[in-house]
């Protein structure tokens, strides 16, 4: 029967009331929602749309990944790796759903953009404050980068408080303090609201997790997770600079920086440099300092 009305009837059981119940549009608060896309160019562009909900798309993600990120840190400080683990593993989803996302905008070509870029003003991705908070969670502290939040005293709220916290590197770093390995005082009570930056003693420390697996299995699996985090974000990175470059070409940005000039160096930063300098030293003989 419903073969062949190729329709599907409702269940007796199917709620239809919500004057009094919560409904999927309710709580959702969708009728918000729906009605946050406001295009600009008049009379209006048919791909200021697509702009719009690929910014907002990645914004929606990009709340999340704050909030898992902020249990990662949490879980680390209570020595909770397998919570954190959990959490990261949703990380690296999204992000590969953001980066995937890539190919959606993709499709907006350079004469399109050129059509309603003009109407974007001095906007810019620059100044998405959730995006600068992910990189001041991951450990790229850089408090120069609040100052284009002047005109938004909550956005620079936001950042400031996450640039004086701990991010979840300085956290891992604690913990394996913790559990013993010497990690050096300076490392322990250093500023938090600067960026890490490269220690050759964490690689000695790193050098004995990787060569000792069986010992260290959980810290090795942690550390192959942060590899794993850092690894996407650039690979998120590279997308938005290639997709700016078949966009824009190498005109320079709304936000008033080089364009992708500016985007490429920020592929030379990095969270977790040490990760990656172990992987020189494995299975080499140790050389002596001094
Ligand atoms: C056609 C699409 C896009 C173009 C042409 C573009 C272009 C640019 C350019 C030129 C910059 C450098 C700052 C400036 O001077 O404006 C920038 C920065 C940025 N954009 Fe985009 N963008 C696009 C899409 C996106 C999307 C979809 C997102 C997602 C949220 C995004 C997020 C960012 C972020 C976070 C920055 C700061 C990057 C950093 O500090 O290294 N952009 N973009
Ligand atoms: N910076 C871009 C404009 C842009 O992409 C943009 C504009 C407003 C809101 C978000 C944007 N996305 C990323 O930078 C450009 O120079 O064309």
């Amino acid at each position: 029967m419903t073969v062949k009305k190729n329709t599907r009837s409702l269940e007796s059981g199917i709620e239809t009331d919500f004057r009094d119940k919560m409904s999927y549009g309710s709580y959702l608060a969708l009728d918000e929602l729906l009605s946050a896309q406001h295009p600009v160019s008049v009379p209006e562009h048919h791909d200021e749309m697509l702009f719009i909900i690929q910014h907002q798309t990645s914004e929606l993600w990009l709340k999340l990944v704050l909030h898992e990120l902020r249990t990662v840190r949490l879980s680390l400080q209570q020595d909770d790796l397998r919570m954190a683990m959990k959490c990261i593993a949703r990380i690296k989803h999204i992000q590969r759903s953001l980066t995937e996302q890539w190919s959606v905008l993709a499709t907006l070509t350079p004469t399109e953009y050129a059509q309603f870029r003009g109407d974007l003003g001095a906007s810019s991705g620059f100044q998405s404050y959730q995006y600068r908070a992910v990189e001041f969670l991951l450990g790229n502290k850089n408090a120069g980068m609040i100052k284009v939040f002047r005109g938004d005293p909550e956005a620079q709220e936001l950042l400031s408080s996450v640039l004086a916290e701990t991010s979840i590197y300085d956290e891992f770093i604690r913990l394996l303090a913790r559990r013993g390995f010497p990690v050096p005082a300076e490392l322990l009570d250093r500023d938090v609201t600067k960026a890490h930056v490269f220690s050759q003693d964490l690689v000695e420390i790193y050098r004995i997790v990787y060569e000792n697996t069986e010992d260290y299995w959980d810290l090795y699996e942690a550390c192959e997770e942060l590899v794993d985090l850092e690894d996407n974000f650039q690979l998120w990175r590279f997308r938005h600079m290639k997709t700016v470059l078949r966009t824009i070409g190498m005109k320079t940005g709304t936000g008033g920086s080089s364009g992708v000039g500016f985007l490429q160096r920020a592929l030379e930063l990095t969270f977790f440099p040490e990760l990656f300098a172990v992987r020189t030293e494995i299975g080499q003989p140790q050389v002596d300092p001094k």
